[in-house]
C-alpha cells in the first residue's frame, strides 16, 4: 500500500488544528498552512488555533503561511469553509504533485456554480485526486483525542484505504468508501437540518417534536442523495445519519447552536452575527435550488432556507410544516 507520509493541511481554523493534530498522532509529518504569515505567526505563538484555543497543537506540526509549504505533500487535508474551497484549492495548482489526493474537509455546496466538494476540487485541479472525508466529529473532541469515526471516500478505493490508514488511529476511526456523492451529500444536508431541529429547540416544543424533525428531515436527506446519485447505505452511514444524529442533539454544534438562537427569539441576522461558521446558512438556498431542479420534496430544508432569509417567521414556518396534509410515511 502507498505510504502517505507528508500531509499538508490547509486552513488554521478548528477543524483544520483538529485534523493536524490527528496526522501527528498518526505519525505522520504535518504541516498546518494558515492563511498567511500573520496569521501563521499568531497560532505558533499561541501553540493553538485561535478558533481552537483550548486545544493545544501537537508540538510535532510545523505552521506555515504560505502554500509553498505544500510542495512535496502526499496527501492533502483541504480545512477551509465550503465556500473557499475552490479559491484556496485553485492557489495549489502549482505546487501539487500529479495525482496528489486533494481532501475535502468542509461540509456544504458551492453558491452560484451549485457544486459538490469534490467536484469544486476537480474544477480547480484537474491533476489531483479528489476525496472527501466527513462524519460525526467535533473539532475539540477529535483534536482532545477522544474516540471518533468518519468515512473517508475518494472514487479509488485503493486511495480511500491510504488515506484511511494514513489518518487513522485507534480514537480516529476512517470508514473507506468510494461513493463521493453519498459522503459528501450527509454532510452538507445535516447542517441546514440542524438548524431547523435547532430553531425546535429553542423555541421551546420539546424532546418529541425534535425527534420527529431529525427523522422527517433525515428522510429529505435520502429523497435528496437519492435523486443526485447517494447510495442509500452511505445515507445511512457516519457521514448521513450519523452525524445528523450528532448535529441536531449537542450545543457544540454551530448550525444547531444558530437555530437555537433563532427558536429562542433572535433574528437570523442577529443570530449569525455570533461569528461562527454555520455552514448549513449558506447551503440552505443552494440545497433547496437543487431540490426543485430533481422535484425532490424538502419542506424542512425550504422552511429553514425561508427563515434565513427573512421570508418566514419562525411561527409561520412552524404552522406550514405542522398543517402540511397527512400522507404516508415512505
Ligand atoms: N469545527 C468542527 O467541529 C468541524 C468542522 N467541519 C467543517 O470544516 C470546515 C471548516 O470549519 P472550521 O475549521 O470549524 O471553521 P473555522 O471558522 O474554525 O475555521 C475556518 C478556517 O478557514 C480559514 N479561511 C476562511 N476563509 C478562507 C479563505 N478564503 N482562504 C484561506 N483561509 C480561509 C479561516 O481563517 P481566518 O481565521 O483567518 O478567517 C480559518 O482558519 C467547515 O466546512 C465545517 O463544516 C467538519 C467537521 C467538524
Ligand atoms: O460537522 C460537525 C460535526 O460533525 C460540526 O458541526 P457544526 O459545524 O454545526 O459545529
Amino acid at each position: 500500500m502507498t505510504i502517505l507520509q507528508r500531509i499538508a493541511v490547509i486552513g488554521a481554523g478548528a477543524w483544520g488544528a483538529a485534523l493536524a493534530n490527528v496526522a501527528a498522532r498518526a505519525g505522520r509529518d504535518v504541516v498546518l498552512v494558515a492563511r498567511d504569515a500573520d496569521a501563521a505567526d499568531a497560532v505558533r505563538r499561541a501553540g493553538a488555533s485561535p478558533h481552537l484555543p483550548d486545544v493545544a497543537l501537537d508540538g510535532a506540526i510545523a505552521v506555515a503561511g504560505g502554500i509553498d509549504a505544500v510542495a512535496g505533500a502526499d496527501a492533502v487535508l483541504l480545512v477551509v469553509p465550503a465556500q473557499a474551497h475552490g479559491a484556496v484549492a485553485a492557489t495549489l495548482a502549482p505546487v501539487l504533485a500529479p495525482g496528489t489526493p486533494v481532501v475535502a474537509c468542509a461540509k456544504g455546496i458551492e453558491r452560484g456554480t451549485r457544486r459538490f466538494m469534490t467536484d469544486v476540487i476537480a474544477a480547480a485541479l484537474p491533476g489531483a485526486t479528489p476525496a472527501i472525508l466527513s462524519g460525526p466529529s467535533f473539532a475539540a473532541d477529535v483534536a482532545r483525542g477522544l474516540p471518533t469515526a468518519v468515512t473517508l471516500a475518494a472514487a479509488d478505493d485503493a486511495v480511500a484505504v491510504a488515506l484511511a490508514h494514513a489518518l487513522g488511529t485507534p480514537t480516529f476511526r476512517p470508514y473507506h468508501a468510494t461513493d463521493l456523492r453519498g459522503v459528501e451529500i450527509g454532510g452538507a444536508a445535516k447542517n441546514v437540518l440542524a438548524i431547523a431541529v435547532g430553531i425546535v429547540r429553542g423555541r421551546r416544543l420539546g424532546a418529541s417534536a425534535a425527534a420527529a424533525l431529525t427523522t422527517r428531515g433525515f428522510a429529505e436527506l435520502m429523497r435528496f442523495g437519492r435523486a443526485y446519485g447517494a447510495r442509500p447505505e452511505t445515507l445511512t452511514g457516519l457521514s448521513g445519519l450519523g452525524d445528523l444524529i450528532l448535529t441536531c442533539s449537542s450545543r457544540q454544534s454551530r448550525n444547531f447552536s444558530l437555530g437555537i438562537a433563532i427558536g429562542d427569539g433572535l433574528s437570523p441576522g442577529e443570530a449569525r452575527q455570533s461569528g461562527l461558521l454555520a455552514e448549513g446558512a449558506f447551503t440552505a438556498p443552494v440545497l433547496v435550488e437543487m431540490a426543485a431542479e430533481r422535484n425532490v420534496d424538502m419542506p424542512i430544508a425550504a422552511a429553514v432556507a425561508a427563515v434565513l432569509d427573512g421570508r418566514l417567521g419562525v411561527d409561520q414556518a412552524i404552522a406550514a410544516l405542522t398543517t402540511r396534509p397527512f400522507r404516508a410515511e415512505h
